[in-house]
């Protein structure tokens, strides 16, 4: 990526954390376009500068405008920010592409991995798009929206293959509340997002069954463990996983109310089914789905991954929350550090 020429980007997805990073874009002095799947969400941010569905309360900069045209949107963009999700991207993908300049970089600031093939975001763009690796960052960080929305001091990390491009997109994203630090461990900080939100799940269940601090921070800590023992099997640098791509935003998502996948959790903790928690919510709780794909993936690679495992037998059905917390002690005594 040579320095920008222009300073539009383009948001594709104008959910929560769409939405609020393009109120970081906006405040970096980027021109921002959102494309909407809905029209009237479009059309609530153009006439009121407000997500109402989504960030409903949160005044949006002028410099954010919104289209339901993906072509409109696109025109221009040397950014391309790509935030539906996860199981959604490949299908949206081909609605994109056409649009795209030919010298755009992507930004993935989703948190999943697909199902099936098991790919992470980028890998998808990647192969779709036919698109270079060192033309795809990812976005990941302990970065609730509704917090960045309110402009609350908060760090993340851009990573991509060329570090070049990672610190040109890191000052197009760099605000008075948002830091953002480069990395080239793009599989570390994919890694780390898709699987705190599995880990949030679990400690939600923990806590819907009305566990304390101890079980909570035991999850945690484990579920870090189960992380890096995968992220470091596929490639990842360890050091992404003590960093803000991992025990950041899984201390963030395991810890806050705010967290869908936490809050979907502890629903589950306190007995409604997946399908009444799926009824009760329009916005994605990425973990239910991306349990299924560590776990494969995991197993694929020939890693022991019991958070994983566990929390995709409750959402599949076949275990309680209770059952799931009593087999974590039931383990095989083991050394903590292997
Ligand atoms: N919300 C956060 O705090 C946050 C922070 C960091 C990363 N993320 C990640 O960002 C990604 C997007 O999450 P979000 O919080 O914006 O979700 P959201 O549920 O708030 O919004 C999802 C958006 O995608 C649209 N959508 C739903 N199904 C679609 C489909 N099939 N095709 C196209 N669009 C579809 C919805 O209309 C909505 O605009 C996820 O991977 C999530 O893990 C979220
Ligand atoms: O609301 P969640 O659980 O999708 O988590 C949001 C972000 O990923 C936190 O960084």
């Amino acid at each position: 990526m040579s320095e920008p020429v222009g300073n539009k980007v383009a948001v594709l997805g104008a959910g929560s954390w769409g939405t609020a990073f393009s109120i970081v874009l906006a405040d970096a002095g980027n021109e921002v376009s959102i494309w909407a799947r809905r029209e009237e969400v479009a059309e609530a941010i153009n006439d009121g500068h407000e997500n109402t569905d989504y960030l409903p309360g949160i005044e949006l900069p002028h410099a954010i405008r919104s289209t339901h045209d993906p072509e409109e949107a696109l025109a221009g963009a040397d950014v391309v920010v790509l935030a539906v999700p996860s199981q959604s991207l490949r299908q949206n993908l081909p609605t994109f592409l056409p649009h795209v300049q030919p010298d755009a970089v992507f930004v993935s600031l989703m948190k999943g991995v697909e199902l099936g093939t098991l790919k992470r975001m980028t890998e998808v763009i990647e192969e779709v798009g036919d698109i270079r690796s060192d033309r795809i960052a990812v976005v990941s960080g302990p970065n609730l929206a509704r917090e960045i929305a309110r402009r609350e001091p908060a760090a993340s990390v851009v990573a991509c293959a060329d570090d070049d491009v990672a610190t040109i997109l890191q000052k197009r994203m760099h605000s008075q509340a948002f830091r953002p630090y480069t990395s080239i461990d793009v599989l570390g900080c994919e890694l780390g997002g898709a699987y705190k939100n599995v880990v949030a799940l679990c400690v939600g269940m923990a806590v819907g069954l009305g566990f304390g601090d101890n079980t909570t921070a035991s999850l945690i800590t484990r579920g870090l463990a189960e992380t890096a023992r995968l992220a470091m099997r596929l490639g990842a640098n360890p050091l992404t996983l003590m960093g803000l791509a991992g025990l950041g935003d899984l201390v963030a998502t395991c810890s806050s109310p705010l967290s869908r996948n936490r809050t979907f959790g502890e629903k589950l903790g306190q007995g409604m089914t997946v399908e009444e928690i799926y009824a009760s919510t329009r916005q994605v709780a990425e973990g239910a789905k991306s349990c299924s794909s560590l776990r494969a993936l995991a197993a694929k690679n020939g890693v022991e991954c019991p958070i994983v495992d566990s929390v995709d037998e409750v959402v599949q059905g076949r275990m309680t929350t209770s059952q799931m917390m009593e087999s974590f002690i039931a383990r095989n005594p083991k050394p903590e550090i292997e």
